[in-house]
């Protein structure tokens, strides 16, 4: 049976991603057969879950593998699964659309440099349209297992543009890819020598049978098949006869990449609980990393038999750029999902897993420090959910934290706690640090004006995850995080007693200017006092210990959450000129204008919003006009 064809549109940016892939890959274009062959063996593993729960979608044939084979007169070259198979409404939705989050980014950093594209594209999975590289045809009949033989589907593409799809008659399950290959390849691929060779190249760690057809004595094929690959689980194989290459062409099956993997951590564990792990850091962040919902990257294998992709139970969601493989001989092979979620086992092999990313990237940051910035650089904001999620290994992770501080002032995230605390002078025993939206904002606050004076150093976090990490983080080796725009600062022991004397009489000097300005601003603020942190700024604003800073307040308005609105309190400099100016006023109109300009400027460089953003612009223009008379 078979209906007529119907041609479709590919989504615009499947046309974008063609013509990118051919120009910038040609030069790598044999990684077509791994991607295929990858994709075929993941649909043989998703086949095996859902069999799980349902025998019969084996239809029999319950021996799972990926034949290739080609036709030199023809020109094509076929590669087949007998794995899940695609429905028709799938095959439009996987094949002729990018449903991948991170995609606009993706699409925004493209330079047009084919060599820095290669390489993007490479981050964000080439997948299945890399077979254009060296097809100028492309047919994939497909049927998903447990559907009728007349639910197969059939689509067929030049790779310009659009495609055609019918539905045919497909007695066999899962999916059959021909190539039809540009002439201008034919001689290189359509050889079995050369193929043998690619997949023993790019495959030879698939956990799974991938069949050629035997030669004859002339080399042509004939009809029995025999295995190429080891088709062995290689993380069961002793660390000492696997080498980095076969090491590092297994991440790239696991972890979907086109690079090699930064390092990798193999162990078994035996005794109580028995298992295999080999985990993976990739040294380039995909462009999905900031989905806190991706999916996750770890495959669990019940002796050596593939369970599931992705079990999220199995690593933290900050550590959710792992990827590998984690085997367990203690689990039922009928393992499920729901099975999985509260089970002890999987409880214990997450918890030793966790330690040994975290012991990996210990020793990294250790031994190969430079290596270890460069997985900071790409990961280090995901590491800093850390504290948060995972309480147990507090510590650990928060020896593995860099930022930037004062001491560099640059917006480099480099130094670690100890390297803070071993440069604390005698006398200090907090480490302080600002939260802002910035790192300019954090490194020009007013907040930071004393203790700079005093060479103190103090952390500049402005990544969006910092207030989080800081609520979760009060203490690092017995010393507590204070953050210097939150709460009375408390230098303690750094300041001398003669300063603290100064500073008591400048506060009951200006205790008339206080309540004054406390008067005219109102009810705006909490209250008004004399600052302690400021030495060139005439005023700054200061939150609650346990108050959020200002721009997180903004973003989660922003993002609809209703927020009990903390009012600041407002600390000014009464040795700065602007405030002697201010005191000096009679006039009681002016007087409110002034204070009200002040908090407006202060809550400004805070990166707070104002609530009446044009008054403060009248304000500014009165003044500015005051002064030109
Ligand atoms: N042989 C196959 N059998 C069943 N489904 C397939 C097969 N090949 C591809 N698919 C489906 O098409 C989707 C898109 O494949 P594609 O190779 O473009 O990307 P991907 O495998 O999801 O990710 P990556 O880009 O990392 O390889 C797959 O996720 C899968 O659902």
């Amino acid at each position: 049976m078979t209906t007529q064809k119907e041609t479709l549109q590919f989504q615009t940016e499947v046309n974008q991603l063609l013509k990118l892939m051919i120009h910038s890959l040609y030069s790598n274009k044999e990684i077509f057969l791994r991607e295929l062959i990858s994709n075929a063996s993941d649909a043989c593993d998703k086949l095996r879950f859902e069999a799980l729960s349902d025998d019969a979608l084996f239809e029999g044939d319950s021996e799972l593998r990926v034949d290739v084979e080609f036709d030199a007169e023809a020109g094509t070259l076929t590669v087949r699964d007998n794995g899940i198979g695609m429905s028709r409404d799938e095959v439009i939705t996987n094949i002729g659309t990018i449903a991948k989050s991170g995609t606009r980014e993706f699409f925004d950093q493209l330079s047009g440099d084919q060599a820095k594209d290669a390489k993007l594209i490479g981050q964000f999975g080439v997948g299945f349209y890399s077979a254009f590289i060296v097809a100028d045809r492309v047919t994939l009949t497909t049927r998903r297992a447990g559907m009728g033989a007349e639910h197969g589907v059939r689509w067929e593409s030049d790779g310009t543009g659009a495609y055609t799809l019918e539905t045919v008659e497909s007695p066999a399950r899962g999916t059959e890819i021909v190539l039809h290959l540009r002439e201008e390849e034919r001689g290189d691929l359509l050889n079995d020598w050369r193929l043998r060779s690619i997949i023993t190249k790019y495959s030879d760690h698939v956990p799974l049978p991938i069949r050629m057809r035997k030669t004859d004595d002339e080399g042509k094929p004939g009809e029995e098949w025999e295995t190429v690959n080891k088709a062995s689980a290689l993380w069961q194989r002793p660390k000492s006869e696997i080498t980095e290459d076969e090491y590092k062409e297994f991440y790239k099956y696991v972890g979907h990449d086109f690079a090699d993997p930064l390092a990798w951590t193999h162990n078994r564990v035996e005794g109580r609980l028995e298992y295999t792990s080999l985990l993976y850091l990739p040294a380039k962040a995909p462009f999905d990393l900031w989905d806190r919902d991706q999916v996750h990257g770890i495959k669990l294998y019940v002796q050596r038999v593939f369970i599931m992709d992705d079990a999220e139970q199995l690593m933290p969601r900050y550590l959710r750029f792992v990827r590998g493989v984690i085997d367990s001989s203690d689990l039922p092979l009928n393992v499920s999902r729901e099975i999985l979620q509260g089970n002890r086992i999987i409880d214990q092999m997450r918890s030793g897993s966790v330690k040994k990313v975290l012991g990996l990237l210990e020793e990294m940051a250790e031994k190969e420090p430079e290596k270890y910035q460069t997985f900071w650089d790409e990961f280090g904001r995901v590491l800093k959910e850390g504290p948060g999620e995972d309480f147990a290994n507090r510590e650990q992770i928060a020896k593995l934290l860099r930022f930037a501080s004062t001491h560099t002032d640059t917006e480099a995230q480099t130094v670690s706690l100890a390297d803070y605390i071993a440069r604390m002078p005698e006398g200090q025993d907090k480490i302080y640090y600002i939260t802002a939206d910035s790192f300019l904002a954090a490194k020009n606050s007013p907040h930071l004006e004393l203790l700079r004076k005093k060479g103190i150093e103090v952390l500049l976090l402005s990544d969006r995850v910092d207030e989080w990490l800081t609520s979760h983080l009060q203490e690092f080796d017995g010393k507590s995080l204070v953050s210097v725009a939150k709460g009375d600062l408390d230098l303690g022991q750094i300041e001398s007693e003669d300063e603290r004397k100064s500073q008591e009489e400048t506060e009951k000097a200006a205790e008339g200017l206080v309540e004054r300005i406390k008067t005219a601003l109102g009810e705006r603020v909490e209250d008004v006092r004399v600052s302690h942190r400021l030495t060139s700024s005439p005023a700054c604003i200061v939150l609650g210990e346990h108050d959020m800073a200002l721009y997180m307040q903004q973003l989660l308005k922003q993002a609809g959450h209703e927020l009990p609105t903390a009012k600041p309190v407002l600390e000014i400099n009464p040795g700065h000129p602007m405030l002697a100016r201010l005191e000096g006023e009679s006039d009681a109109t002016r007087f409110g204008e002034w204070s009200a300009l002040l908090l407006d400027q202060a809550i400004l460089a805070e990166g707070g919003q104002l609530e009446d953003p044009a008054g403060f612009v009248v304000r500014l223009n009165q003044l500015m006009l005051a002064l030109a008379n």
